[in-house]
């Protein structure tokens, strides 16, 4: 479930007041998300999402608007959030921050086909290469700064061969990722597949920016290769592979420094959820009860990255 404050169609209706939207229609609340409350609103001439943010970094949501407004004001395929009669986007409703969005067509693809594996290397392409222009800062709160902070919180609840792992694999990044300096810019932060809709081979969009940040833009790729192209084993699949990295390369090239040290920032996302589903497992879980994320998953996808280079970047 994912609709922690419920709303009535009362306080949605008086809500909507503000929006030049047209009346409400249909309330409806929405099962999947785990971090805030969802809500399909129908009105008279729009299909609209309303968010209500329950945790995190509350004092980042004007990033995100930020960001989200840049990328729609650049024709990519994201939810723009929208602003009321006085030009306000960031709310409040039943005490919480609340931002409302068109809604965008699809489904998460489950398995993704070779063309949907291209359109998201195009739009992510797409996405890096105007979000090297936007203004807006927040640095990465997943870098490799915040494994170094967070590490040794999680050790003792490891064997002996997965805490050599993850040592090696520090080890690595700090020997070969720190020196190096990477093209920067925006980024999704989280572009799992449940966070892209696709109708067909079709792409309705990208959703959930509530990681979006500044940094390295190849951290970003890293993380859809490692969710996008994994099979049970952890081993990457060559065709999705290929398919993404291609069309991504198409809209922004590599430079030589991203391709030294691709193979490690494979291995430092896999890491980075190894690490956050591990805390939410063993040290900080969610106020609400949720299933947590099986930390295993991302441990077998790291022991494959760190066994295995990835094809290089063309
Ligand atoms: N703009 C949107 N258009 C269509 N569906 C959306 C949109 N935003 C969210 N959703 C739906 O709501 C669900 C939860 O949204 P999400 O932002 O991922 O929540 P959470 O931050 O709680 O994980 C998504 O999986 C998707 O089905
Ligand atoms: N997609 C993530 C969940 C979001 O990451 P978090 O760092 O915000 O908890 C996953 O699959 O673990």
């Amino acid at each position: 479930m994912a609709v922690f404050t419920p709303l009535s169609d009362e306080q949605v209706a008086h809500f909507l007041e503000r929006f030049d939207v047209g009346r409400l229609e249909r309330l409806e609340d929405v099962a999947g998300g785990t971090e805030n409350s969802t809500f399909f609103v129908t009105t008279e001439r729009h299909s609209l999402v309303l968010t209500l943010f329950e945790q995190g970094e509350q004092e980042e949501l004007p990033f995100f608007v930020d960001l989200l407004a840049s990328l729609d004001s650049h024709g990519l395929p994201v939810p723009g959030p929208l602003f009321d009669r006085e030009g306000v986007a960031l709310q409040h409703l039943a005490g919480r921050p609340a931002l409302l969005f068109p809604r965008l067509p699809g489904r998460h693809p489950e398995q993704p086909g070779l063309a949907q594996c291209a359109a998201i290397g195009t739009v992510l392409g797409q996405m890096h290469r105007v979000s090297s222009g936007f203004q807006g800062s927040r640095p990465n709160p997943r870098d490799l700064r915040w494994i170094h902070a967070v590490h040794s919180r999680v050790m003792s609840y490891l064997d002996a061969t997965g805490q050599q792992l993850m040592r090696d694999c520090i080890d690595a990044l700090d020997a070969g990722l720190a020196p190096e300096t990477l093209p920067q810019g925006a980024l999704h932060g989280d572009l799992f597949r449940d966070n892209t809709l696709f109708d067909g081979d079709r792409l309705g969009g990208l959703i959930d920016f509530y990681n979006g940040c500044t940094g390295d833009l190849l951290f970003d790729l890293a993380i859809v290769i490692n969710d996008w192209c994994s099979d049970e084993r952890g081993e990457l699949l060559p065709e999705r592979y290929r398919a993404i990295i291609d069309a991504y390369a198409l809209e922004r090239p590599f430079d030589d420094a991203e391709r030294r040290v691709w193979p490690l920032m494979l291995s430092m996302t896999a890491l980075r959820y190894w690490l956050s589903r591990l805390l939410v497992v063993y040290v900080d879980p969610p106020a609400h009860a949720l299933t947590p994320k099986d930390p295993g998953q991302y441990r077998t996808i790291l022991t494959s990255r760190m066994a295995t280079p990835p094809p290089p970047l063309p």
